[in-house]
Parts: structure tokens; C-alpha cells; sequence
């Protein structure tokens, strides 16, 4: 039996299993046999790995990464080549992109890379068309573009999100305040959710410390903390082609969260759709100020946030830089005081932060 056919009939067993007190224990089981197949399928076994493959991988500039992931014709290469200058072939035919075709925009001083990718289809993730390349890409993105055709029927937005859920990818989502700490010293005297129990018996863990501080934590966020290879990306519903609909039906579509209507064709409301972009990579600008003079507001130094300290600043500009360091001066939202403050390595900056370095 294919690993798709095992996950198919572990998912019939649980549509037909109904759900209560007896069937918890049995139901966490299948969630958790479920995940292990679904891992199978990301890397799989024979070798390889989950990678991208030939034609998908491509080499990475810039500070971040946008991959585009959407059905077959809904604009994804119109978008693109307009976005970044770089042309990607784009028609009214299926499947005109076959491959990953990179391409570069800047916005605020930031380089990013646009990944544009073939259009993928329901069932991708299990091994259908191109669709696990495609998602194999879009798991190392710093941001993706979930491109939709308005005249097309919206539950597509949800089928999309299923596939990328099903390859470990968490959308617009935070990591669960979960933790698990293995031991032999401690028994399980207060844990009695049957689900997480038969959970943990399912990955072979018998003594664990399981410590939840999420109120609203779901089984389903426990499995993706034991199985620990998700990843948690940053999405935005991009909503093509309302040159072709109606005033009213594009107020309606502003309901959809982190959706963002456009018309790629027309270019109508690409402003928004770069403005929510900056918003999403969450980038930190840094302006340097040298000695005695006024910062340079034209090429700022961009960060990724949680790599962000002055060290990084200094690795940004010039391996040397750190050995020659003996302070910094910084002013903006970071810094304790408006006069600025003195600073060493460690120190975190903020975006539109300033900073002055003073060699030794
Ligand atoms: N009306 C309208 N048509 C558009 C718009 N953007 C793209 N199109 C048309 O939609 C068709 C598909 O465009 P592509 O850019 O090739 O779409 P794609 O998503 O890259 O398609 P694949 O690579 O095949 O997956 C083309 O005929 C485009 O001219 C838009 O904003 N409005
Ligand atoms: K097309
Ligand atoms: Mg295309």
C-alpha cells in the first residue's frame, strides 16, 4: 500500500469514528498516525529527501523570500513580471509555468526575492503533478503569496491551505506554547487527556513532561510540536483579477482575513499589496550615522527580525567589523533615551533604529 493510500484510510476511519469520551484515546491515535504519514511524505525514506528538485531550486538573494502558490492560471506570472521587471512566460493556458523563476524587487531599500512557481492542484501534497517541488519551495520562503482568482470559487482559499498544511507548513500562525520534556525521573500523575496519551504512546514516548501554556492549544498542535519539523510562514491572500468584478463584490472580499484584492493585469491596488508585504516580512531597517555627520537615509541596512543585534549590523556591512568594535551609539525606538545610548554587540535594534559605530 502507497503511503497516500494509508493516509487515505486512516482519514475514512476517523470521518467515520464519532467523537467522545471512548473514542478519544483511539481518535488521538489515528491524529498521530496520521502525522507520521504525512512526514513520510515530505522526506521520504529511499533517500533524496524533500527538497526541491531539479529546476525548483534556485539560488537565493536579497534579505527575504516571496514564493507565489496558487491554482493553474490565476495570475501568478502577470504578477510577477510586473512586480520584479524579471519576465516569467504567462498565457491563458494551464500550467504555463513549469519550473521556480526567481526575480528581485526593492522596497523601502530592501532587496527581495520573488520565487514565481508553477500552479499547483488539489491532492499536491500527496504526490500530485508538480505539487510537492512546489511546496517543497514554498516551505523555505520568508512569505508566501496565496494567489486566488476572484472569479473563481473561494473555497479554493481553503483547499490551498489544507495542502500546505499537509506538507508541515502553518500559515499566519505562531508556534504553540508547548513544550516537552522528556524523563525517567517523573510519572504522568496529572496528565489524563486520553488524546495526548495516545499521542505520545503512538512516538514511543512513555515517561514524558508534557508542559502546555497555550489555553486553546489543540491535539492537532501538540502532534505538530512532537513531530517538530513545522514551519510557521507568513501568508497573504492575494486576490487577482477584480478588474472583473463588480464595486460591491470587492468590498465583500475585504472580509476574507489577510487577503489583499488586486489586479494584476490593470495594476490596481498593488500599493496596498506591497504595504501588507513590508508588514508581513516584518524587516528591520537600520540607518548608519557616520561621525559628526547626518544618518544616510537612502540605503539603509535591512535585518531579519530575530537576527537583528548590533553584532548582526556589523557581519551585514563587513566580517572585520567585529573585531574592530569597541561601542555603538544608537537612537530610534531601541535605544532608552531620545538623546541615544550607548550600546554594545548584544544589543537589539528596532526598525528605522540609527547607529553610529566607534572603532578601536
Ligand atoms: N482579467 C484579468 N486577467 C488576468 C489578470 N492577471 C492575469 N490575467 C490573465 O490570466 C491568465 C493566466 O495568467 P498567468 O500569469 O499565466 O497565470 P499563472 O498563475 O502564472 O498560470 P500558470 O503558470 O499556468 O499556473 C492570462 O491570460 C492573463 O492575462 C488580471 O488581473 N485580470
Ligand atoms: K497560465
Ligand atoms: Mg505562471
Amino acid at each position: 500500500m502507497t503511503t497516500a493510500q494509508k493516509i487515505k484510510d486512516i482519514e475514512e476511519e476517523m470521518s467515520k469514528t464519532q467523537r467522545n469520551k471512548n473514542t478519544e484515546y483511539h481518535l488521538g491515535q489515528l491524529k498521530a498516525k496520521l502525522a507520521k504519514l504525512r512526514r513520510e511524505l515530505i522526506t521520504p525514506s529511499g533517500g533524496g529527501g524533500g527538497g526541491p528538485g531539479i529546476g525548483f531550486d534556485v539560488a537565493r538573494t536579497g534579505i527575504a523570500s516571496v514564493g507565489f502558490v496558487g491554482f493553474p492560471s490565476v495570475g501568478k506570472s502577470t504578477l510577477m513580471s510586473k512586480l520584479t521587471g524579471t519576465h516569467s512566460e504567462a498565457a491563458s493556458y494551464e500550467f504555463t509555468t513549469l519550473t521556480t523563476v526567481p526575480g528581485t524587487l526593492t522596497h523601502n531599500g530592501a532587496r527581495i526575492q520573488v520565487l514565481d512557481l508553477p500552479g499547483i492542484i488539489e491532492g499536491a501534497k500527496d504526490g500530485k503533478g508538480r505539487g510537492r517541488q512546489v511546496i517543497a519551495v514554498a516551505r523555505t520562503c520568508n512569505l508566501i503569496f496565496i494567489v486566488l482568482d476572484v472569479l473563481k470559487p473561494l473555497k479554493d482559499l481553503a483547499i490551498l491551505t489544507n495542502e500546505l498544511e499537509g506538507f508541515g507548513i502553518r500559515l499566519n500562525k505562531k508556534p504553540p506554547a508547548i513544550t516537552i520534556a522528556i524523563t525517567n525521573t517523573v510519572p504522568l500523575t496529572k496528565i489524563d487527556a486520553q488524546e495526548i496519551k495516545a499521542v505520545l504512546s503512538e512516538y514511543k514516548m512513555s515517561n514524558a513532561a508534557v508542559s502546555i501554556h497555550q489555553p486553546d492549544a489543540t491535539i492537532e498542535d501538540f502532534i505538530d510540536v512532537v513531530e517538530g519539523n513545522r514551519v510557521y510562514v507568513p501568508a497573504i491572500f492575494v486576490l487577482n483579477k477584480i478588474d472583473a468584478i463588480s464595486i460591491e463584490e470587492i468590498d465583500l472580499l475585504y472580509k476574507i482575513p489577510d487577503s489583499v484584492p488586486i489586479s494584476s493585469q490593470l495594476w490596481l491596488n498593488i500599493d496596498e499589496l506591497l504595504e501588507v508585504m513590508w508588514e508581513k516580512l516584518n524587516l528591520v531597517r537600520v540607518y548608519t550615522k557616520p561621525r559628526g555627520q547626518q544618518p544616510d537615509y537612502s540605503s539603509p541596512v535591512v535585518l531579519r527580525r530575530g537576527r537583528c543585534t548590533v553584532e548582526d549590523f556589523c557581519n551585514a556591512i563587513h566580517k572585520e567589523i567585529v573585531k574592530q568594535f569597541r561601542t555603538a551609539m544608537v537612537w530610534g525606538t531601541s535605544a532608552k533615551h531620545s538623546r541615544g545610548q550607548k550600546v554594545g554587540l548584544e544589543h537589539v535594534l528596532e526598525d528605522e533604529d540609527i547607529i553610529c559605530i566607534f572603532k578601536k
